[in-house]
């Protein structure tokens, strides 16, 4: 799969891509991340690429401008690829919708802003406008990379160990169970025994308590379409 990503900050996704499982995989050839300066796209000699809102208001706006530029440049090979556009007006990210787009595109186009916004007109062009979350962040770099992170993961063989992919949080309807490692004790913290007995049928019921009861204490909106014996675990907590 093929990110490209239009910013006005390439050095934010630039380091991140570098690392962890993003980095491997970017090793192994599996995704390949191309990143275009917006300033680039701009036809001034101060690279401008904002100016003030129509209408007033504080703050100062995106111009369509270096997006259309860079959006006709990309497009001028003409291979298909869908064009994300991430804003705070956007419909929600979910674990759901990076399957949907790990499943249907070979390349996507994530576009990020900065300021107060960017000049409506771009919609015009873009595919999908996504917000990560309901709180608010600075630009759309930082959720550009949460969603090339969270697609590249579903990607068979980028995490090297299909299992986590298919056991990550969310997939499964409820959050992930407590993970331990060594030391044993840690100033008298211990590890609970059951994970050190070596019982494995044991160790996946306690598991799948402890999963159920974090995701009742903590996001009980995601307890859908249980299996019996997962509505039998969880009754037994209420
Ligand atoms: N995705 C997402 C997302 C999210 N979940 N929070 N904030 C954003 C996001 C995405 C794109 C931009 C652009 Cl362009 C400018 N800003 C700054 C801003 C802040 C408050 C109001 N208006 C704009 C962005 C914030």
């Amino acid at each position: 799969m093929k990110f490209e990503v239009l910013t006005i900050f390439p050095e934010i996704i630039e380091c991140y891509i570098k690392h962890g499982v993003l980095g491997k995989a970017l090793n192994k050839g599996i995704v390949e991340v191309k990143v275009y300066n917006l300033r680039d796209f701009t036809s001034d000699k101060h690279k401008k690429v904002d100016d003030y809102p129509y209408g007033g208001g504080a703050g100062m706006v995106m111009q369509i401008e270096p997006f259309y530029n860079a959006i006709m440049h990309l497009k001028a090979d003409e291979k298909p690829r869908k064009l994300v556009l991430l804003s705070p007006q956007g419909r929600k990210f979910t674990q759901k919708l990076a399957q949907k787009f790990m499943e249907e595109s070979k390349a996507m186009v994530l576009i990020c802003g900065r300021y107060e916004g960017i000049d409506e007109r771009v919609k015009a062009f873009v595919d999908e406008e996504v917000s990560i979350g309901d709180y608010v962040l600075s630009g759309g770099e930082l959720a550009a990379l949460v969603i090339i992170d969270s697609v590249v993961r579903l990607i068979p063989g980028a995490l090297g160990d299909e299992l986590s992919a298919v056991e990550d949080s969310f997939m499964k309807g409820f959050l992930d169970y407590p993970h331990y490692t060594r030391p044993e004790d840690f100033k008298g913290m211990k590890v609970p025994e059951v994970l050190l007995s070596g019982d494995h049928k044991k160790i996946a019921l306690w598991r799948k308590r402890q999963a159920l009861k974090n995701t009742l204490k903590n996001r009980p909106d995601l307890l859908k379409n249980l299996s019996p014996e997962d509505m039998r675990i969880l009754k037994e907590l209420c």
